[in-house]
């Protein structure tokens, strides 16, 4: 609407031209702070809030599908005088200066050709790999940006030229002398050649880059919002922004400054354009099992809650072309996930996804689906990280069912006013949804999971400027805290990304405690910083584009988030394997440690040393540990010491029996041996006794012979003399052989003569 409003204006007036002669000088009332009238906060009673419905809630636990919604309850609330926006603390605080996009058909989630794994046809695809991936690529467009804007954006003394304008002309009327006393008085000098002054402004379309995400975590966009009745009734279409392509900027003050951002959406961008650029590909990360994160950022009015939410009456029946990114993000996710269960039906993948909505006021948490749960605590695990304790969850499965949270999360929403903008939503508030899928491969089990956090933060303004008292300079204060926090926070982020050691102050607040993980953590993050054209907002303009500038500088750590361990089965099977390969190792290690402790314990027991040290180790031992299986079999070694000291014990033990059995072997042996000695002795015994059986009995056949007077006495004598000389020398032998015998014989011959004496 507003495209074709400014067609039809520009015939009527030149761009640079303004539409009357308030336009072309300086609003003596130009100041920052001066705000449109507030409203009334709405009155939650206002709101058709779906208690009714019957909507089923959990804490901790998901409530199952059965007693989850009504039909009715899911209903989009009425518009009741107004918008439903407005009743919803999502007011139009601009009337007029809606930024109606060419009709978007996108509503139909079929207009988003659904691909298979992670991509489509029609669309490109943007499934990350599934890759640890650290920080940005060198090669990024997001760094060549950052050479030019690294820090403090770059200041140029050149006045902007209005090149970027087809046909404008210099801004009229401003002269350099008056330059621009609103910007002034707050310190923002500016020359009245480089305000840009145009009714029709540069219409730039964002270039969809599905690549990005396979190699960056953090991604920065700027969203210029059209300037509204309020800003053109003060100051006309003095713009204090100049764009130049889809990702540069200049503020146009006295000294111009030019940013570089991933993203440069225009004051014409469609919420439809929006979401192709920034919406869709955070969806196809989480279904990657990459946690993601959205967060807006901006003052009061930029358009924070206009990108995240938009227009969301009559979303189940007649959505609205201004429907922000929440409701469309999830209109694709459900889309995509109902085709990818399709599609994999035969691995019997399934999603689970689970939602809570929460706000952070004045550093305390408020669970925004039960407001009764105030102050609610964040804990730390280190399974599931930093959580929000007792924070309800509701499983949800269509886009009514995250309707029906967000109207009443939105009804609980606190809003307070400030004479920063007719309505000012001092809170930070976290949608999160937690998307779980499993199916079933090689009987295995996979499980992955995402968070998705999409955070619609309380304004940045400053403090001093909004002219907040009493107790809503206690919030501004509190909302300082957080957001001051956050800024810190990626400070230190970016000196870290530097290569600094820098302590990460995540604990100051509790929003940078809650969303740790999307800055510098575990999360691909996407960063949109909403801005105001008007030169009524150029300094908190300014500092939004430099808090931008810096956060593009973090580097995140983003991993997919699976777990593909499988089931009891399988596991109990490895288990199985596992260990019939443990057995085998601690055999082979047990067979090569014994036959080396014994070598060396052997050695070391004789020399009474210590144990051996490794020049000690025998030759087979070093053969072990420098053959291909040598580091295995050294590991094997030095892993079970434990295992070695009580084998050594064993070891010890079985030595010791070894040789007391050794010991007896050979007493057993000696007295074999002496048996056999004496065996053989008494052999020799009965031989030499035989013999002289055989002396006595030849003696006496001779004497019969000689008595008989067979032979005569001389050849008696002479025969007798031999046989004696031969039972001598027998008994010589027998006497040699057995000492013992010696000695009784010596004894006997003794005892003889003692005798004979
Ligand atoms: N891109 C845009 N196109 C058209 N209208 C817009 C755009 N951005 C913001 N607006 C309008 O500007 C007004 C203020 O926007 P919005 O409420 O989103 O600001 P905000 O940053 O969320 O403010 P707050 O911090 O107070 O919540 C709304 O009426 C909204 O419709």
């Amino acid at each position: 609407m507003l495209r074709s409003y400014m067609r039809k204006k520009s015939n009527e007036e030149m761009e640079n031209v303004p539409l009357n002669p308030k336009d072309s000088i300086v609003n003596p009332n130009f100041v920052q702070g001066i705000r449109a009238p507030l409203h009334t906060i709405p009155e939650p009673t206002q709101i058709l809030l779906e208690e009714e419905s019957g909507y089923s809630k959990s804490k901790h636990t998901t409530p199952t599908k059965g007693g989850k919604t009504s039909g009715s309850a899911l209903r989009t609330p009425e518009k009741l005088g107004f918008s439903a926006r407005s009743k919803f603390g999502w007011a139009n605080k601009n009337e007029g200066t809606k930024n109606a996009a060419a009709d978007d058909a996108t509503h139909n989630l079929h207009q988003f050709p659904v691909s298979s794994r992670g991509g489509n046809n029609n669309l490109p695809s943007v499934t990350p790999r599934s890759v640890r991936t650290v920080g940005r690529s060198t090669t990024s467009h997001s760094e060549s940006s950052s050479i030019s804007t690294f820090s403090t954006p770059t200041k140029s003394v050149t006045k902007p030229t209005a090149s970027a304008f087809s046909g404008a002309r210099p801004p009229m009327s401003i002269g350099a002398r008056f330059g621009n006393p609103g910007a002034l008085s707050k310190g923002i000098p500016f020359s009245s050649t480089s305000v840009v002054n145009t009714v029709q402004v540069p219409d730039f379309e964002l270039k969809e880059d599905p690549s990005f995400w396979m190699d960056h975590n953090v991604q920065v966009l700027i969203r210029v919002r059209p300037l509204n009745n309020m800003e053109r009734e003060q100051q006309g279409y003095n713009r204090c922004l100049k764009q130049e392509n889809a990702q540069s900027i200049s503020w146009v003050g006295q000294q111009e400054a030019r940013f570089t951002f991933d993203h440069v959406a225009c004051e014409t961008t469609s919420q439809e354009m929006l979401f192709r650029v920034a919406g869709l590909p955070m969806v196809e990360n989480c279904l990657s099992g990459y946690n993601s994160c959205m967060f807006a950022y901006g003052q009061t009015g930029s358009g924070k809650t206009h990108t995240m939410l938009g227009e969301i009456a009559d979303l189940d029946v007649n959505p609205s072309p201004d429907r922000g990114m929440t409701p469309r993000i999830f209109e694709f996710l459900f889309a995509r996930i109902r085709a990818e269960e399709e599609i994999r039906r035969d691995e019997k993948l399934t999603y689970n996804c689970k939602c809570s909505f929460l706000e952070i006021y004045n550093e305390q948490i408020t669970d925004l689906l039960d407001p009764s749960c105030t102050n609610l605590l964040l804990r730390e695990d280190m399974k599931t990280g930093v959580y929000v304790e007792n924070l309800t969850e509701f499983e949800v499965n269509t886009v009514n069912d995250i309707l029906c949270l967000l109207t009443r999360g939105a009804a609980n929403r606190k809003v307070a006013a400030t004479n920063m903008n007719r309505e000012s939503s001092r809170s930070h508030s976290v949608f999160t949804c937690v998307i779980e899928s499993r199916w079933e491969k090689d009987s295995t089990t996979n499980l992955r999971f995402a968070r998705l956090n999409l955070v619609d933060l309380a304004g940045s303004e400053r403090q001093k400027t909004s002219g907040a008292e009493g107790e809503r300079l206690k919030e501004a204060a509190s909302i300082n805290k957080s957001l001051s926090t956050l800024g810190h926070v990626i400070m230190v982020l970016v000196d870290v990304a530097q290569g600094k050691q820098r302590h990460i102050p995540y604990r100051d607040s509790r929003l940078t405690f809650l969303l740790q993980d999307s800055l510098g953590g575990n999360s691909k993050t996407m960063i949109i910083a909403n801005v105001s054209p008007s030169i009524c907002s150029a300094a908190e303009t300014l500092s939004t584009l430099k808090f931008a500038q810096r956060a593009k500088l973090i580097q995140n750590n983003a991993i997919v988030n699976e777990d593909a361990s499988g089931n009891v089965m399988a596991l109990q099977h490895q288990i199985h394997l596992l260990k019939e390969e443990l057995a085998v190792l601690k055999r082979q290690n047990v067979s090569r440690s014994l036959s080396y402790r014994s070598a060396i314990f052997g050695d070391a027991n004789r020399k009474g040393t210590d144990a051996p040290h490794d020049q000690d180790i025998p030759d087979m031992v070093l053969e072990c540990v420098d053959g291909s299986q040598g580091s295995a079999c050294l590991d094997i070694v030095r892993l079970s010491t434990r295992q070695m000291q009580s084998l050594e014990t064993t070891l010890t033990g079985a030595l010791r029996r070894e040789q007391m059995a050794d010991t007896s072997m050979k007493q057993l042996e000696a007295e074999i041996a002496q048996l056999n000695r004496l065996v053989r002795q008494r052999e020799e015994d009965t031989q030499c006794t035989k013999m002289m059986l055989k002396f006595r009995e030849d003696k006496i056949q001779r004497m019969e012979s000689l008595v008989g007077g067979l032979i005569p006495s001389d050849a008696y004598l002479l025969e007798e003399t031999d046989a004696l000389s031969e039972e001598l020398k027998l008994l010589r032998v027998r006497a040699d052989r057995n000492p013992e015998v010696t000695r009784f014989a010596l004894e006997n011959i003794r005892l003889l003569e003692k005798i004979r004496k």
